[in-house]
């Protein structure tokens, strides 16, 4: 199922002021596909995937999914979230059949389990979230929102709060899932690295006005080494784009204090410095 973004504008009002997030976004998402938003902090990726998701109306402009215009959440789009958001009072089996209220119980357990099987959590359907690891957790959520079937899998920064060696290892796991599921997934990061690893195609976003500066499709054979030449002459070309935007939002954000060679210390916006926005 594949989706398209048509002339979105979105307008906050912030103290009765206007506050242009972004004008006139256009996307066109094949079925299947992989793709990664990707920008600096505040540049709109999360504002769009809600608008995507129907948890944020578009001030101008409209989402179709499927030939039909999102008016709202539905469940052809699943939804991970940069928390996992599970009930600390249910199990990591219960979570999941909670997502599937209203289907026979025999078969709301099938299904679960068979969800937890691919994020290999078989062990511990019986742990509840506090005995969890985070990547523990987020692979619940992961569950849960394939578990209800959804043929879009929209994700924000699901892996941000995760710790280098857990998201590494998320990362292969999702690469399996995609490949097995064969979802079209939408994918919120501001990690270069990230966005690398895991996509088909990566739509770079800019800021000030938020708008989409390029995109680039990833051809690259799966599961893709950091150490590959063609990885990180790309990371390289995204960062080498991106530095631009990202001291704009510094100066933003610090007016008088900025100081372009210590930002470039304190948050590596110099192209040499990481990969990480
Ligand atoms: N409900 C809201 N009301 C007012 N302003 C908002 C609201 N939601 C987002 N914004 C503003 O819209 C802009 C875009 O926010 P958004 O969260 O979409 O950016 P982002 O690119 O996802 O950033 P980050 O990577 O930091 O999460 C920001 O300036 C933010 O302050």
């Amino acid at each position: 199922m594949g989706l398209q973004v048509k002339g979105v504008s979105k307008i906050f009002y912030k103290h009765d002021e206007p506050f242009h997030v972004f004008d006139d976004i256009n996307l066109n998402v094949e079925t299947g596909q992989f793709v990664s938003l990707l920008g600096p902090s505040g540049c709109g990726k999360s504002t769009l995937l809600n608008i995507i998701a129907g948890l944020e109306q578009a001030t101008k402009g409209e989402v179709v999914v499927d030939g039909k215009k999102v008016e709202g959440p539905g469940p052809e789009r699943g939804v991970v979230f940069q928390e996992p958001a599970l009930m600390p009072w249910l199990n990591v089996l219960e979570n999941v059949t909670f997502a599937l209220k209203g289907m026979d119980k025999a078969k709301q357990k099938e299904i679960a389990l068979q969800h937890l099987k691919l994020v290999h959590l078989s062990k511990f359907i019986h742990s509840y979230p506090h005995e969890l690891s985070g990547g523990m957790r987020q692979r619940v959520a992961i569950a849960r929102a394939l578990a209800m079937n959804p043929q879009v899998l929209l994700m924000d920064e699901p892996f941000g709060a995760l710790d280098e060696q857990t998201r590494m290892m998320l990362h292969r796991e999702l690469s399996y899932i995609w490949m097995q599921t064969k979802k079209t997934i939408v994918f919120v990061t501001h990690n270069i690295r990230e966005a690398v690893q895991l996509s088909d195609r990566i739509v770079l976003m800019g800021t000030r006005p938020g708008r989409i500066i390029e995109e680039f499709e990833v051809n690259l054979p799966r599961p893709r080494q950091t150490t590959d030449p063609r990885v990180a002459a790309l990371e390289e070309q995204i960062m080498e784009l991106l530095g631009g935007e990202i001291e704009k939002v510094m100066r933003e954000e610090m007016g008088d204090d900025y100081n372009s060679q210590k930002a470039a210390l304190l948050y590596g916006t110099h192209r040499d410095m990481g990969s990480h926005i």
